[in-house]
């Protein structure tokens, strides 16, 4: 099976190498960018191919779409004439809905779109995938296999995209700025930067650890550190008197606005 990854950025690059550590076949995988330089610097870097995307699709089973919303209109324009009838085509991108793809690729185009995130460098992703109109359930698990290599998946009605893009797609940067901010808090008390670093990592990889194996629901474990009169009730008083809860729902709420702002309107 022939895999066209058109866009290599960030998460074009992280999905190559997470194919690549999977075990797919160096020449099972193409690689393509506008800018020529990227996709042969990530191809080198894999040792894949690269072709411009006409190309990369008219040789592939499954087409990758990891380029951004804006750009997604005229990439679509440029490979339409080389999709095969039997290509299934899998959008990474923000705000494009499968019924977006589905008006500009031939009738009848297999379409997933998928909502993922860069843990997948990691293997820790977390993507949530919508089938379109014309998916078989073989064409789910093969656009479920495919993103299983990067982490986990769940299946969804795609009316909950905007809410997935808010919460798991952009999700790392929110957990990225708690981190700074608590590293920060650390040098502020004096500790050195790397012991902060050090301190506030394994926090997160302990908590975020506990929350996975025991099952236990969040509020359960925030009780079971705040000690009556203790330190982290001292804390947990001051992020309410900042209402910072207030702060991640709307915070949320705008990106799943934005979200829903980059879908182009059909008008
Ligand atoms: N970065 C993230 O955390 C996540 C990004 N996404 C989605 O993934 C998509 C890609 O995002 P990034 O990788 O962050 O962007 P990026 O800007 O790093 O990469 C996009 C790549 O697409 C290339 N490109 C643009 N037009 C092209 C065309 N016509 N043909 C071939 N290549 C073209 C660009 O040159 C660039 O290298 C976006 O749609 C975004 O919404 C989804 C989940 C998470
Ligand atoms: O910020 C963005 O638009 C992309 C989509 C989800 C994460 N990054």
């Amino acid at each position: 099976m022939t895999i066209a990854l058109l866009g290599a950025g960030v998460m074009g690059g992280t999905l190559a190498a997470a194919l690549i550590r999977s075990g797919h076949a160096p020449d099972d995988l193409v690689l393509s960018d506008k800018v020529t330089e990227r996709a042969e610097r990530v191809a080198g870097q894999h040792g894949t191919r690269y072709a411009d995307p006409a190309a990369a699709v008219a040789a592939a089973d499954v087409v990758v779409l990891a380029v951004k919303p804006q750009d997604m209109a005229a990439l679509v324009e440029e490979v339409h004439d080389h999709v095969g009838p039997g290509t299934l085509v899998v959008s990474i991108a923000a705000g494009i809905t499968t019924d977006f793809l589905e008006r500009r690729l031939p009738e009848g185009t297999s379409v997933v779109r998928v909502m993922p995130n860069t843990p997948a460098l990691v293997d820790q992703g977390m993507s949530a995938m919508s089938p379109g109109r014309h998916c078989t359930a073989t064409h789910v698990e093969q656009a479920r296999a495919l993103m299983e290599h990067v982490g986990r998946v769940v299946v969804l009605d795609e009316q909950h995209q905007d809410a997935v893009t808010a919460i798991s797609g952009s999700g790392p940067s929110y957990i990225f700025y708690v981190v700074e901010a608590m590293i920060e808090a650390g040098v502020l008390l004096g500790l050195p930067r790397d012991t902060a670093t050090e301190l506030v990592t394994q926090t997160l990889y302990g908590a975020a650890t506990m929350i996975r194996e025991t099952g236990t629901h969040p509020t359960v474990l925030r009780e079971q550190v705040s000690s009556p009169g203790g330190t982290s009730v001292a804390a947990l008083r001051a992020l309410e008197d900042h209402k910072v809860r207030a702060a991640f729902l709307t915070a949320m709420e705008a990106a799943a606005r934005r979200s829903h702002e980059l879908s182009p309107r059909e008008d």
